[in-house]
């Protein structure tokens, strides 16, 4: 999976380009263990955080209750649609038993400066998960993130308790891949990058 490096910014280079979606219904066990989680999740703490609001939070979702995910998969699934086949309400439900670690991203809107937008506070939340996902790469395991129509709604907010001001952002899965694509395409710096001048605005390019 390595590539080898010789130099830290070479490491780091392919640690990121390591990191690939894997589904989570490709991510079995062995999920990491309790000190290797701590690992992952420590790893988030360095993202940057404007006026230190601590503005994210993790909830993990332990194997033993899984089922009561599933059974608000399943509810969320049919308030949104009462016609759903049986297969499809039990489709919604099974997703709550992939992946042998599940953390559900939690941002909060509104907690001190108000100052500090959504924005701002969403940002915090995707450098803190993306972390956490370098972290599990280092440690050999493969990780997804999965979003979906179920977390906006209210019984999984009752669920995991969520505050008002708090949104649900996303599921964090972490496990051992039991299968890896090619690395994707990714863009080139040009794609995203441009630059102001002094006559012409701003240029494509660095
Ligand atoms: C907030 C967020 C939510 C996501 N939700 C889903 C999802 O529900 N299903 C899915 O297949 N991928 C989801 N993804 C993963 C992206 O599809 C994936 O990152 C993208 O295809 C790029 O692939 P890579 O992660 O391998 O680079 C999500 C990504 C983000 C950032």
């Amino acid at each position: 999976m390595w590539e080898r490096v010789d130099s830290i910014p070479d490491l780091l280079a392919a640690l990121m380009r390591s990191r690939q979606t894997i589904l989570p219904k490709r991510l079995a066990e062995p999920g990491p263990d309790a000190a290797q989680l701590e690992h992952i999740l420590a790893a988030a703490a360095s993202a940057p955080d404007h006026g230190q609001l601590l503005p994210w939070r993790f909830i993990r979702v332990p194997g033993e209750v899984r089922g009561l995910l599933a059974e608000q998969f399943a509810a969320a699934l049919l308030a949104r649609d009462a016609t759903a086949l049986p297969e499809q309400v039990e489709q919604a439900r099974e997703k709550a038993f992939r992946a042998p670690c599940l953390l559900l991203v939690v941002v909060d809107g509104v907690r001190g400066d108000p100052s500090i937008d959504l924005g701002e506070r969403l940002l915090s939340t995707g450098c803190a998960v993306q972390n956490l996902l370098l972290m599990a790469t280092a440690l050999g395991f493969g990780s997804a993130l999965t979003s979906g129509k179920a977390l906006k709604d209210e019984g999984l907010r009752q669920l995991f308790a969520l505050q008002a001001g708090e949104h649900a952002l996303c599921f964090v899965s972490l496990g051992t891949a039991q299968a890896r694509k090619s690395e994707r395409l990714r863009p080139q710096v040009a794609d995203y990058v441009s630059h102001l001048t002094a006559g012409q605005g701003v240029v494509r390019g660095v």
